[in-house]
């Protein structure tokens, strides 16, 4: 696809020609007993920083920190369903039982992530007056900076050309949920260094859980389906600036922003055919139709964007269905040790 043609075609909004079709790769390597450890460690300290609160953060929030917190330690729910006047419990077990078989390891990170996104330091960050200049710490893989209204989330792996990892999609999520509730009126994303982003961080694949391949691949999905609903359900305007090579997902994403301009040293690269992958972030459906222009007031996002918000949460969990299965085959095994084993060759 001609690169700069995908820039001018993305920041137009017209649509490019087709998009190639391929699958995602599963090698089966050490799984990573410390990242695990890890995890269970910051599942603990989330739920003492729980405790420290400054405010109450309604019951909503308080019924998914209990039921992601049951899935992360005992699994799918397991009680028995509650009467329908014993209202509390009923509230609690209907939480709990629409977590379905959300596997522990992505309950425990989600339960993480949630206190993150309601922990004091982000809260008192939000109470920062406008106009002023705050970088957000607490994030390892990006820099997070606030000032006259534009909250901007720069991808901050410049060493691996800002390949997205586990850690990074999470923080990514949380950035935008923070980004969703600050002072700010729109959000921007953008990468450091000379790449916008090389896509997904091909050693995602490479950390298998006990479970193996086939829980790894769901785990994936599950990720993915989240990762790409926050795209969809992002209520402010959305703005990507591409300061340089773009690939895979940090493509097909750009579906789902409001504007996406582009550096001069931009490229837009889906390497579907080389990897095997099936189209992911809604580019199934955005790619065809992207006719409108830009829409950058959030009143007329939210009338476009509500009409279609259903069946793009529908595209998100076909794609990541098709791709669950894709990650399976022997085409994209082979794509991604090929890639991951290059340099030991040179
Ligand atoms: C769980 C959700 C899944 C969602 C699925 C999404 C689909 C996709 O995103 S598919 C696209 C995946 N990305 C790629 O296939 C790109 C792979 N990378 C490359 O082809 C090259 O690295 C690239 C052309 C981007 C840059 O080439 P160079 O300029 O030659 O640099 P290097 O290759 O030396 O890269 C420097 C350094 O970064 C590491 N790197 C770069 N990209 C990735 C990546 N995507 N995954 C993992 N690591 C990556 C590269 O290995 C080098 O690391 P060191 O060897 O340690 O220096």
């Amino acid at each position: 696809m001609a690169m700069a043609y995908l820039a001018w075609r993305l920041a137009r909004r017209s649509c490019p020609s087709s998009l190639q079709v391929t699958s995602f790769p599963v090698v089966q390597l050490h799984m990573n007993r410390t990242a695990m450890r890890a995890s269970q460690k910051d599942f603990e300290n989330s739920m003492n920083q729980v405790k420290l609160l400054k405010k109450d953060p309604g019951n909503e929030v308080k019924l998914k920190l209990y039921a992601l917190y049951k899935q992360a330690t005992e699994g799918p729910c397991n009680m028995p369903k509650p009467g329908v006047f014993d209202l509390i419990n009923k509230a609690k077990w209907d939480a709990w039982n629409a977590l379905g078989s959300l596997p522990k390891e992505a309950a425990r990170q989600n339960y993480v992530d949630l206190v993150s996104s309601l922990s004091p330091s982000l809260e008192s960050s939000s109470q920062v007056e406008p106009g002023t200049d705050r970088k957000s710490t607490g994030f390892e893989t990006l820099v997070v900076t606030s000032e006259d209204g534009i909250t901007k989330i720069m991808f901050n792996r410049p060493k691996k050309k800002n390949a997205i990892n586990t850690e990074m999609y999470h923080e990514i999520m949380r950035a935008l949920k923070a980004a969703s509730k600050d002072d700010s009126i729109i959000t921007v994303l953008t990468g450091n260094g000379d790449y916008y982003s090389s896509g997904n961080d091909l050693t995602n694949f490479t950390d298998i859980p006990p479970g193996g391949v086939e829980e790894k691949a769901k785990n994936n999905a599950v990720l993915l389906r989240e990762f790409v609903g926050c795209f969809i359900d992002f209520p402010k305007p959305l703005i990507a600036v591409v300061n340089g090579p773009a690939v895979g997902i940090s493509v097909t994403l750009l579906g789902l922003f409001d504007a996406v301009y582009a550096s001069d040293r931009a490229t837009f690269h889906t390497p579907f055919s080389h990897l095997g992958q099936s189209p992911e972030g809604c580019s199934s459906y955005t790619f065809p139709k992207i006719m409108s222009p830009a829409k950058a007031l959030r009143i007329s996002k939210e009338v476009i964007r509500k009409r279609e918000r259903e069946k793009l949460h529908a595209v998100n969990a076909e794609e990541c269905n098709v791709l669950q299965g894709r990650w399976l085959s022997d085409e994209c095994t082979n794509a991604v040790v090929n890639f991951l084993s290059r340099k030991s060759k040179l």
